[in-house]
């Protein structure tokens, strides 16, 4: 287990692979951990240099009390990568982890070579939904909406084939910090990086299942529209963590835009 003092945080981390190789960073969802990428990982061990951590309020980093700022995580992570000494990274995140993964292109080039935005957006959702969302959580927890939160998560092919595993991805969702969660659907209802995203300029690829109920495939593309020359594409029969789903399908389109950007 790795721990580390960052940004007035301790942060959870996963640090594998040799040092000289390419870096992979990954950043993931809202109410999951680390373990989200375990069979991404797997696949690509042994290529890369692969960074993994909990964000703040999730997983067993720190989980300070709510609200936090999109800018809290994306200062977690320039912390984090700064105290490890990577360099640039091409950098992954899912979700809000992709939010986080645009701000850390934004505010901190120097630091990212490449974005892999998976199943996230520059806005996600409305303000009034994140607020709805934070009062049912405040009065019935997390599992007050754990089936609809379950629902957009994975396709109903999953849900009704895989009932062990899903039970087991509830249960991450449910043990996470209500602060933690809370803290985090406050960061992403105040934040639209619609203008900064635009701005950016290096390689770009956005992934999203073709069942994802949270960022729907057309806002994913709609997203990689905002950032020229960034390509698109869709992952068959995945709901909105395809990492999880269909991680073969996702190691493929990763490699493959690593290697027509000459990134590995
Ligand atoms: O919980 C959801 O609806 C899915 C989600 C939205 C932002 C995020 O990180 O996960």
């Amino acid at each position: 287990m790795h721990m580390i003092e960052a940004n007035g945080v301790t942060l959870h981390y996963a640090d594998t692979g040799e040092t000289g190789l390419p870096v992979l960073v990954f950043s993931n969802s809202l109410g999951t951990d680390f373990r989200s990428w375990d069979r991404v990982a797997k696949r690509l061990a042994g290529r890369f240099r692969m960074i993994r951590y909990d964000k703040r309020g999730h997983g067993l980093s720190s989980a300070p009390d709510a609200p936090y700022k999109m800018a809290d995580h994306v200062g977690d992570l320039a912390a984090l990568l700064d105290q490890l000494n990577t360099g640039p990274v091409i950098l992954v995140g899912l979700s809000v982890g992709g939010q986080i993964a645009q701000g850390l292109a934004i505010s901190r080039p120097d630091l990212v070579r490449a974005l892999v935005l998976c199943d996230t957006a520059a806005k996600i959702g409305t303000a009034e939904m994140w607020q709805t969302r934070m009062t049912t959580i405040e009065t019935g927890g997390i599992a007050a909406l754990a089936d609809p939160i379950l629902e957009r998560w994975f396709s109903a092919e999953f849900r009704t084939s895989r009932p062990a595993e899903l039970a087991g991805w509830r249960a991450m969702l449910t043990r996470t910090p209500v602060q933690g969660y809370l803290g985090t659907c406050a960061a992403i209802r105040d934040t639209d990086f619609t203008e900064e995203t635009s701005r950016l300029s290096l390689p770009v690829l956005a992934l999203c299942g073709t069942e994802d109920g949270a960022t729907p495939p057309e806002l994913v593309e709609a997203t990689a529209k905002l950032i020229k020359g960034a390509r698109y594409v869709p992952i068959q029969g995945a709901g909105h963590l395809p990492c999880i789903e269909v991680p073969d399908t996702l190691v493929q389109a990763l490699t493959d835009f690593l290697k027509e950007n000459a990134l590995v």
